[in-house]
């Protein structure tokens, strides 16, 4: 049974065991904060990602999606402020030549402290992160004797900026060729298309544009599993708004999207909102919504009041008009007339959310009655998220049985995903289907051929009961809507 302690690396194993996730070119020892994800992995993640996509466009009627490129022009990131910004303050330990995040190190000392002492000492980073004290940082980490834990010394660099942008070369010829950036955010793609997507859709404000897509981080501790990756997925959604409606269009959006998490079944009190007192360059506002994975309380979500930062800046840059024209009536009668929009942003990162799925369908089930040992390993995924729906057992290979159980793959396979299987024993084939959280099982038995009825299981109660052939597929789908 695993401990809260160990119920991360527990589900790092299941993952693997189950093919949800693999660590990213593995037969070579693998690439660090890189993964792939599996034929279960990659069926959960495409559902989370449809989900977020439907909620966002389908349940708007003013919101609608995009699908930007990764490269962009590199003014781009000038413009955004991530050439001069986006960057971490680092530190290397020069014994070890290990290089750490000065805020993850410094948090991860904190753990080894008495509540107060480490209360003092974050207060005290916090506050030299936000003046961006470097100088005052180093000897904050010297002062409080904090040790590289590869080399066991203190012995330490700088502190200096470290910037998280990917570049490359775009063009074959190299003198030709000009340096371009790996997208860190899929926001910019969005922005950069605000006036395309606005005058083709006729959209009006307020109105919002969803994306989702590969965003690439040059990440420094990178050893959370998929909760910090190089190579991740972000679903994003930029909403336009009048300038000074900036504070009810946060408040709704922080809102808005809390109940979307709730709708995935967690919870409320393993989620908590987390306001920034220090604010990112383009922000007036923002928090995230994190959620108590098997690690502590984590962000998964960040909802930021933008202004009209990114608008303006590119506005600036690509000398082209980002303005918007507002014709409905001010409280003096007259329009409002030209502006540039402000943004409330949502960015939740799709990893992250299939981790936290994770985290929270995983159970370890202790079924043992006396002198018989029994446990079951479950993921009790939301139904619309699972992986399978249905799995479709024949009891056994023949009979006629076969036949049957492969009519009802055919009426479903259509509307969800079902998986078929005839071999071993029935309670080895569901205990299975438990590991990668399918809903339902449904047994074909010789019964059926006299009645017409099944045997449906379901998977957290365990419970079985007798109902007609006919009506699994109305089940199913209405269990998934
Ligand atoms: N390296 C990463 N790996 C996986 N997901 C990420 C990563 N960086 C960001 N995300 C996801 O994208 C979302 C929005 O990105 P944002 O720039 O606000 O994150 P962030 O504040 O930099 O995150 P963190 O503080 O954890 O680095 C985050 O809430 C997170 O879910």
């Amino acid at each position: 049974m695993a401990t809260d302690s160990n119920k991360f690396q527990a589900i790092i194993s299941h993952c693997k065991e189950y093919g949800f996730i693999f660590q990213s070119s593995e037969i070579y020892d693998g690439l660090s904060a890189v993964y792939d994800y599996g034929q279960n992995g990659s069926e959960l993640k495409k559902n989370i990602r449809d989900y977020w996509w439907k909620s966002m466009t389908q349940m708007h009627e003013n919101i609608v999606g995009i699908d930007a490129a990764i490269f962009m022009h590199p003014t781009t990131w000038k413009a955004s402020g991530h050439v001069d910004n986006f960057s971490d303050p680092m530190i290397d330990n020069k014994d070890s030549q290990k290089r750490y995040r000065v805020d993850h190190l410094i948090e991860a000392h904190v753990e080894t402290l008495p509540k107060e002492e480490g209360d003092k000492l974050l207060a005290k980073m916090d506050q030299l992160l936000a003046k961006e004290d470097f100088g005052g940082l180093k000897q904050l980490i010297e002062d409080s004797k904090i040790k590289c834990t590869v080399s066991g010394t203190s012995n330490w660099t700088d502190v200096r900026q470290f910037n998280l942008m990917f570049s490359t070369q775009l063009g074959s010829v190299s003198e030709e060729a000009s340096e371009i950036y790996l997208r860190p955010e899929t926001a910019q793609g969005i922005f950069v298309n605000f006036l395309n997507v606005q005058k083709t859709g006729r959209l009006r404000i307020p109105f919002g544009i969803a994306q989702v897509g590969k965003a690439f981080r040059n990440e420094i501790v990178a050893r959370q599993f998929i909760f910090r990756m190089r190579e991740f997925e972000q679903m994003e959604m930029q909403f336009f708004i009048r300038p000074g409606t900036q504070k009810e269009w946060y408040e709704y959006w922080k809102a808005e999207r809390m109940k979307w998490h709730l709708s995935l079944g967690i919870p409320a009190e393993r989620y908590r909102f987390h306001d920034h007192v220090k604010l990112a360059h383009y922000a007036d506002a923002a928090c995230d919504i994190e959620y108590d994975f098997p690690i502590g309380f984590k962000e998964v979500e960040g909802i930021h009041s933008r202004t009209d930062f990114d608008l303006r800046n590119h506005q600036e840059y690509s000398k082209k008009k980002m303005q918007y024209f507002d014709n409905d009536l001010d409280e003096s009668g007259k329009p409002y007339g030209n502006y540039i929009p402000y943004v409330i942003e949502t960015s939740i990162g799709l990893d992250r959310t299939v981790m936290m799925v994770l985290s929270q369908a995983f159970e370890e089930e202790d079924l043992s009655t006396e002198g018989k040992p029994d446990s079951r390993v479950i993921l009790k995924f939301p139904p619309r998220i699972a992986p399978v729906k249905l799995a479709i057992l024949p009891l056994v290979k023949k009979d006629g049985l076969p036949e049957i159980a492969r009519e009802l793959m055919n009426e479903c396979k259509t509307a969800f995903r079902c998986f078929y299987e005839e071999k071993d024993a029935i309670g080895k084939r569901y205990r299975r289907q438990d590991a990668i959280g399918t809903p339902f099982c449904v047994t074909i038995d010789h019964q059926t051929k006299e009645d017409g009825t099944v045997t449906i299981r379901y998977r957290d109660s365990m419970k079985q009961e007798r109902i007609s052939l006919k009506a699994v597929k109305e089940l199913v789908d209405k269990a998934i809507l």
